[in-house]
């Protein structure tokens, strides 16, 4: 990323919206953590119902759409190509950031809680494993973010370099902590918090449902990304390190043995 010393007001202001999109992903998140455990947040996943079953299927299916379709296309690189004849390069990352927390912002105002009870767990050993799963899965998924670097994820590192006239250094290809045992422990995480309620409703279900599709057609998408962003070593990870459930089958290597062509 070439910054060819551009002034110090274009710089500035690149720094402060980096750091306006950095605010709100972290309002957003936060948000995200009360909305889905049904806490402190003023409405949340399982409110009380307003609409008809139907209309609310079709508005939260629409609402969760919206998301998966910014966060997928907002991530390719004809799309990048595309923005950056608008948005300095430096500010692609926090306008990616920004465009994900606005639409969960979005999906937070308009979602349509449905009621209905799919399990409601009493047993007071099962709830708090539970409710362990659910913070286990948030610390993992804001720890991974730390352990890959949470500022580059976040939009601050690349603004940070602008700021100073220096030219962006990508990451390069890591396997820190749970990188070794799979390859996407932010997924890992957000599928652990989705997932450990004791009290399951319809809304909850079709929530956790939806996001674990988009979750699993959404690596496959990173996935070609990251072959070509950090070539063979990603390449190589794929083969040899499961995707989801540690010690599970590497799905890439699954298909090479069913083609006969993995001893
Ligand atoms: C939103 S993060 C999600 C990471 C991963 N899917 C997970 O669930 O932990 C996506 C970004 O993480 C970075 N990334 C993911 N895996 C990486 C690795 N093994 N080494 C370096 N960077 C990685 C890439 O910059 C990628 O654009």
């Amino acid at each position: 990323m070439k910054t060819n010393s551009s002034s110090l007001l274009l710089r500035l202001t690149v720094a402060l919206y980096s750091l306006v999109s950095y605010a709100f992903c972290l309002g957003s998140l936060a948000y995200a953590a009360g909305f889905i455990g049904n806490f402190v947040v003023p409405k949340s996943i399982d409110s009380t119902p307003t609409d008809s079953l139907g209309f609310a299927l079709i508005i939260n299916a629409l609402l969760l759409s919206v998301f998966a379709v910014q966060h997928s296309v907002m991530a390719r690189p004809f799309f990048k190509r595309w923005l950056t004849r608008f948005v300095p390069e430096p500010a692609e990352r926090s306008t990616y950031v920004l465009m994900s927390s606005l639409a969960l912002i979005l999906l937070f105002w308009q979602w349509r809680p449905m009621g209905g009870v799919i399990w409601d767990i009493q047993n007071s050993v099962a709830t708090g494993v539970l409710h362990g799963g659910f913070a286990f899965g948030w610390v993992l998924v804001v720890g991974a973010t730390f352990l890959i670097n949470h500022f580059d994820l976040f939009g601050l590192r690349q603004a940070w370099f602008f700021l100073r006239d220096r030219s962006y250094v990508p990451l390069q290809f890591m396997t820190p902590g749970p990188y070794r045992f799979v390859r996407h422990p932010m997924y890992v995480g957000l599928l652990f918090a989705f997932w450990c309620t004791p009290t399951m409703t319809v809304a909850h279900l079709f929530f956790a449902l939806m996001t674990t599709a988009y979750i699993l057609v959404g690596i496959q998408l990173e996935e070609r990304g990251l072959v070509d962003a950090l070539g063979q070593d990603y390449a190589e990870y794929r083969k040899r390190t499961p995707m989801l459930i540690p010690g599970g089958t590497n799905r890439s290597n699954k298909v090479r043995r069913d083609a006969g062509q993995v001893a």
